[in-house]
């Protein structure tokens, strides 16, 4: 996975909530358009079913206001008849008068009758079909136009069909105070002359001659005509939708049809289409079932194939029409299912759109904005967080997380530079390798929090030491390494390597501790004693083992026959673990202890001894150092205990007299646990405690005074004595041994040696001596050797003594010799 800087990923976070942002004002448009586009198709659906409603409602309109009127002028063609005639007559009346008027007086009656009669002769109306009769009031024919060979004739006789006089009927007519009437009656239609159909005349009384002036129409003429006038008005009729009205009589014929003129007067058998013959016969169907709406597919005018169209079918009984008013549905005003209708709706909408988006745009991006920032804080936090756990990861990987020193790795870095900066400039580097002596004691007998104090404590004091181009490290545990670069000769490394040991000798003083801490130091110099880091470095660390057995507190600089005693030493070490397994080669010797005063024996001291299968029989002085520093002095001090106890009971069982074993203590085996330990073996083999004396060192004290004198109280608590070996070599104030359950010091043979003529030894073996007495400290000097020794010491005020002037440490044999010989001596 790609790493991305936290900038960039911020960065990649406001455009992404931007996109967001972006995307959801797009969305919302989306959704609003699509939103918009449903609408406008229910709008436009709505639309089409409102067009098609009002096609259906004018169609239904149109044939209702059709139906209408021709029932009205079929109701009114008696009326619109009555008015014609009565007009015609009156304007004949008046014509009739003017002339008789005129030439009244002046004409004889004859010719006044005659210019009356020719004047209206010729007077036709009701296209052409009407025109005037005059008739006496006997029933004789004086006018009849279209039967001028009538007239003169009496016509008074004259009946309908019905038996009607007609003549009488005219008579009767005008014989009423108004001088005018109607009549109804039948006569002779002019398109079928032998049958008679209804009709109706006007007629007035022309009182100057007593005659009658009428006229008269055929009632289906007029209704006819109205027909006829109707079906013109309806040829002019426009409907919507490229509609038009078609009629039909009850045959079915065509009367009119502005969609299909050609096929005006034909029956529908007479028609080519046979889809158009079914169609009229539908229309006819629908009529005589009370008329209603059909929807069928025909052909549009200027359009290619059948398209939808709605008629509205309507039967007019008194014409015995039948109306059909019909409409192209696709040619209604076309209602827009194009995206530009809808982009145009949706322009409409916008305005009402943009408010919200934007205001919701503006509130997602102050919120993304707030987010980027609370975001981008958080992940400068974080940075930083990374950057301080980098920084602390270094710290672990370089530096030593006790004593902030460089660790093993960063000095193994730095001296590998240092190495080629040496090659470079032709220099040379040195190696210190600072082992810290007995560290184990201190963590023993400290614990492990203190010991790390003390180790801090340290690290500080080094580095207070260092230069330019040193460096301190410390390699773990008790171990601490001095880099030195540009080094001009040995003698400038050994100074160094002094002020070392000085600095760490300084008293440590730990809460209420105050220890004297020593180390051993190691020294290798690159080039000499090694091209590479790892020769270097055993190099130093042999140096330093070195200065280790050669009594500690010291420094030692390589030379290449310690590469040798190195090997020797590991060889020993090895040696020395399986003595301790075949416990063959290890045994006890005892160095007999006196009383200065009666020369008494009072016990002896438990000493180790090791026959090397090779090297022969090796000093404890040399092999007790490598068992400390191994970790072997803890069973090789549990084997000394026990056997030197398993010879004390063996001597008791053989009746020997007992006395005192004193057996040397490491300080490695004074733990806790030790006083347990010591019951326990006590108990084992069934011996006092007062028998058993146990010697600890100086170390001891100086390293944990307090923990030293607490673990002395629990030890004392089991019944064992007490001794400090080596008193005087140490850094213990005399003041302090009050403190500590003693009951025996053993003055060192150091100051033994210069007894009695060296004052030094002198006045400090007084001074330990008078002390101890006052203490109520019993004195055993050890190493004695001369007999001015033992005076001296006698006479100073000593009370014990060991020696070779005595004896010195006797096989066990000898010893229960010696002790057999005592027993005899005193029984
Ligand atoms: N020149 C001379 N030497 C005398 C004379 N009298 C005694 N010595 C020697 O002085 C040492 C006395 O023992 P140390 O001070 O406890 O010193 C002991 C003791 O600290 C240690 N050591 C011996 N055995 C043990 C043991 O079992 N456990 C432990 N922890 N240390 C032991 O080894 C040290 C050396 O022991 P050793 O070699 O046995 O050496 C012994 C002894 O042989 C004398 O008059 N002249």
């Amino acid at each position: 996975m790609p790493v991305i800087s936290p900038s960039r990923l911020l960065k990649l976070l406001v455009v992404g909530m931007l996109g967001g942002v972006l995307l959801m004002t797009l969305g919302l448009l989306t959704y609003e358009t699509l939103q918009t586009h449903q609408r406008v198709l229910v709008q436009q659906t709505q639309t089409q079913q409102e067009q098609l409603d009002d096609l259906r409602q004018q169609l239904d309109q149109e044939v209702t206001g059709l139906h209408d009127y021709l029932r009205y002028h079929q109701s009114q063609a008696e009326s619109l008849l009555r008015d014609m005639a009565r007009e015609q007559v009156d304007v004949a009346w008046e014509t009739a008068m003017g002339i008789y008027r005129t030439a009244k007086g002046r004409l004889p009656d004859a010719r006044i009758q005659e210019l009356i009669v020719e004047s209206l002769r010729e007077v036709r109306f009701f296209q052409g079909r009407g025109y005037l009769f005059i008739d006496t009031l006997d029933g004789d024919c004086i006018l009849l136009p279209t039967a001028p060979h009538l007239e003169g004739s009496s016509l008074w006789d004259n009946r309908d069909d019905t038996g009607f006089y007609i003549m009488r009927g005219l008579v009767d007519a005008v014989s009423n105070p108004q001088g005018r009437g109607f009549i109804r009656y039948r006569w002779y239609r002019p398109d079928q002359p032998q049958v008679m159909a209804d009709k109706l005349a006007f007629a007035r009384l022309f009182e100057p001659y007593d005659w009658l002036i009428g006229t008269g129409d055929y009632l289906y003429q007029i209704e006819t005509d109205l027909k006829q006038t109707a079906l013109e008005r309806i040829e002019g009729l426009r409907l919507p939708a490229e509609g038009y009205i078609a009629v039909l009589d009850e045959a079915g014929r065509l009367l009119t049809s502005t969609s299909s003129p050609q096929d005006v007067g034909r029956l529908p058998e007479e028609l080519d289409d046979l889809d158009q013959q079914q169609l009229v016969l539908s229309f006819i169907d629908k009529a005589r079932n009370g008329g209603g709406f059909i929807e069928y597919n025909w052909y549009r005018p200027d359009h290619e194939g059948r398209h939808a169209k709605l008629a509205r079918v309507q039967w007019v009984p008194e014409t015995g029409w039948i109306l059909v008013a019909g409409a192209y549905l696709d040619a209604l005003e076309p209602v827009s299912t194009s995206p530009v209708g809808w982009w145009q709706a949706l322009r409409q909408e916008l305005p009402r759109l943009m408010l919200p988006l934007v205001v919701v745009g503006l509130i997602t991006l102050l919120v993304a904005l707030l987010y980027a920032r609370w975001l981008g804080r958080l992940l400068a936090g974080y940075q930083q967080h990374i950057q301080q756990q980098q920084s602390r990861l270094q710290q672990l990987a370089e530096l030593d997380n006790l004593t902030h020193l460089a660790n093993r790795w960063l000095l193994g870095q730095k001296l590998m530079a240092a190495m080629d900066r040496a090659m470079a400039n032709e220099m040379r580097l040195g190696l210190l390798v600072i082992d810290v002596d007995r560290f184990k004691n201190i963590n023993d007998s400290l614990g492990h929090t203190l010991g790390d104090r003390v180790l801090q404590i340290l690290a500080l004091r080094l580095n207070s030491l260092l230069e330019e181009n040193q460096l301190l490290a410390r390699m773990g545990g008790d171990e601490f390494v001095l880099l030195v670069e540009g080094v001009q000769d040995n003698a400038q490394l050994l100074e160094l390597a002094q002020r070392v040991l000085e600095t760490i000798h300084q008293p440590v003083q730990i809460e209420y501790h105050q220890l004297v801490v020593t180390a051993s130091i190691g020294i290798a110099l690159y080039p000499d004693h090694g091209l590479n880091q790892e020769t270097l470095f055993r190099h130093a660390d042999t140096a330093m083992y070195q200065a280790k057995s050669e009594g500690r507190n010291r420094f030692c600089l390589y030379v290449r026959s310690l590469g040798q005693r190195v090997v020797d030493r590991l060889q020993l070490e090895n040696d020395l673990r399986q003595a301790l397994r075949l416990e063959q080669q290890l045994f006890l010797v005892y160095q007999p202890q006196w009383d200065l005063h009666s020369g008494q024996l009072i016990g002896c001291e438990v000493l180790l001894r090791w026959q090397h299968p090779r090297r022969g029989l090796i000093s404890p002085a040399e092999f007790i150092p490598l068992a400390e520093e191994t970790g072997l002095i803890l069973p090789l001090g549990s084997w000394v205990l026990r056997t030197a106890l398993a010879q004390a009971r063996a001597w008791r069982e053989q009746g020997l007299p007992s006395f005192t074993l004193a057996v040397n203590l490491s300080t490695a085996q004074l733990t806790a646990d030790l006083p347990r330990q010591i019951s326990a073996l006590l108990r084992g083999y069934e011996l006092p405690a007062s028998l058993l004396e146990l010697e600890v060192t100086e170390t001891l004290l100086m390293t944990a005074p307090e923990e030293a004198t607490q673990l002395l109280g629990e030890l004392k608590k089991t019944g064992v004595r007490i001794a400090l070996d080596d008193f005087g070599t140490g850094y213990s104030s005399l003041a302090y041994l009050s403190r500590l359950p003693l009951d025996v010091l053993k003055i060192d043979k150091s100051f033994v040696d210069g007894l009695p003529d060296r004052q030094d030894d002198v006045v400090i073996t007084r001074l330990i001596i008078r002390m101890a007495a006052q203490l109520g400290i019993t004195t055993l000097a050890e190493g004695v050797e001369t007999e001015a020794q033992q005076q001296f010491l006698k006479a100073a005020g000593c009370h014990l003594m060991q020696g070779y002037l005595k004896a010195k440490p006797l096989q066990q044999q000898e010893m229960a010799a010696l002790l057999l010989a005592l027993k005899s001596d005193l029984s």
